[in-house]
């Protein structure tokens, strides 16, 4: 278990600091609106805690990656955390130039600021070890202006870029509120022993943060039951003409690619844990809902974006049957209610359930909330996605470590 100093511990030490604080404000974006989502209530927690004391508070956050539609600025970003808070946050549209140095220097104690998204610096995002990082331009420029650092970005600590793991070495370093609840709440799953039946939902877009932990995690898991892009991908590969990009699709192919071997490998070992859909749902020439089963498909000309009534069915039998679940991304594109019904299905039968649950993936927790369920039937919501998934098989987390383990030379 890492052991790192929480807020509780900077409140003791420090008064009217300027602290940079990491957060996870990494969103949907939908017709080129941010979506407000739980990272934005949680994450405000700590904002207003630390401004609240009076302290400077400079937030670093990243959306998207470069090339992605969703790397954006963090203006949008700025607005929706400030209705969150009862104080304004101001973005500064710099990230570690005169603008941003000039803007936390002028910072007055309660104020909070914005940075533009650390992604946009070639820093971030370098092949660097953390060490390394530690003494890259951003970190170095950054923390001149600063008294100590806060991670609050436990969804984000699978990553070892440089907002992430560089500061611990150079500032006295903090976690934040979402990260001390989120690291306890997802390390103690890790430890568990259930005596009956484990099932794992898998789905969403980021297959390749799903696939490679299947393995890992197969050992305590009874059933996966798949959807979403990880289900196609593994439906590709159990033989259905499924799983690759139709039109301007860009979400199958190049994951395929890079988990053909690995997919066939899980498929092979674990088959007889692993559940795939039985039917699949698209839009048809009406705009509406249509579904068709596997053995009607002899070619995909157009997206799937859920599983099919049978598979729902299919799913929840399986989950009524758990004393454990955990879910990690969504079944279908539930932010279209006509293809709600995978995710929204699962999430209903765990809420009836008596069963220990986790939901886990940043977009994929917002339904909980869109379709009216209520946070209390599940055991642990998180904000994370790849992370909390890495933490469920007991892999360490970069950022986490660093944060526990590392300490500026000054204080060493
Ligand atoms: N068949 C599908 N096609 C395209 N997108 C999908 C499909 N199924 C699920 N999704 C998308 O997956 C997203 C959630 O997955 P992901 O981003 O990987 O998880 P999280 O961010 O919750 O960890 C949702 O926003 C949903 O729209
Ligand atoms: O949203 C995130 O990851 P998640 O979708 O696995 O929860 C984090 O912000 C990390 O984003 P990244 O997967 O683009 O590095």
């Amino acid at each position: 278990m890492a052991s790192f100093a929480t807020l509780d511990a900077f409140a003791e030490r420090f008064s009217e600091a300027r602290v940079l604080v990491r957060l996870d404000l990494n969103s949907p974006i939908e017709d080129g609106t941010v979506q407000d989502n739980r990272r934005f209530e949680r994450h405000a927690r700590t904002v207003s805690e630390l401004a609240a004391a009076g302290h400077r508070v400079i937030c670093l956050a990243h959306q998207g990656r470069p090339g992605r539609d969703d790397f954006t600025h963090l203006d949008q970003h700025a607005g929706v955390l400030s209705d969150h808070l009862d104080r304004e946050v101001q973005y500064v549209d710099d990230i570690r130039g005169e603008t941003a140095i000039d803007a936390i220097g002028d910072a007055a104690p309660g104020e909070v600021l914005l940075l533009d998204n650390v992604r946009m610096h070639d820093d971030e995002l370098a092949d660097r070890e953390p060490a390394e990082h530690a003494d890259s331009e951003l970190v170095q420029r950054l923390a001149d202006a600063a008294d100590a650092y806060v991670n609050d970005a436990y969804s984000a600590a699978h990553r070892g870029h440089a907002s992430l793991v560089g500061f611990p070495y150079v500032l006295p370093a903090y976690a934040g509120r979402v990260m001390e609840t989120e690291y306890e709440a997802n390390s103690a799953i890790a430890t568990r022993e259930f005596d009956g039946q484990v099932t794992m939902v898998v789905g969403g877009t980021k297959a390749t943060d799903v696939i490679q932990v299947m393995d890992a995690i197969g050992d305590k898991v009874d059933a996966f039951c798949l959807g979403g892009i990880a289900g196609e991908l593994f439906l590709r590969a159990a033989g259905h003409p499924v799983g690759h990009d139709v039109g301007e699709g860009d979400r199958f192919d190049e994951q395929w690619e890079r988990n053909e071997a690995t997919i066939r490998d899980v498929l092979d070992a674990r088959g007889d844990q692993i559940h795939l859909p039985l039917d699949l749902a698209y839009e048809d020439e009406y705009d509406q809902r249509a579904e068709i089963t596997l053995w009607e498909i002899d070619e995909k000309s157009t997206p799937f974006l859920d599983v099919g009534g049978e598979t729902v069915d299919a799913y929840r039998d399986i989950v009524a049957d758990s004393e454990a679940v955990f879910v990690k991304g969504a079944l279908g594109v539930f932010e279209d209610e006509r293809f709600a019904d995978g995710t929204v299905g699962v999430l209903e039968e765990i809420a009836e359930t008596d069963c220990f649950s986790v939901v886990g993936g940043g977009d994929t927790s917002r339904a909980i909330g869109m379709y009216g369920l209520d946070e209390a039937d599940f055991s642990h919501v998180s904000i994370a996605g790849g992370a909390y998934i890495r933490a469920l098989t007991g892999e360490p987390l970069v950022a986490v470590e660093t944060l526990a383990n590392c300490r500026p030379k000054t204080e060493a």
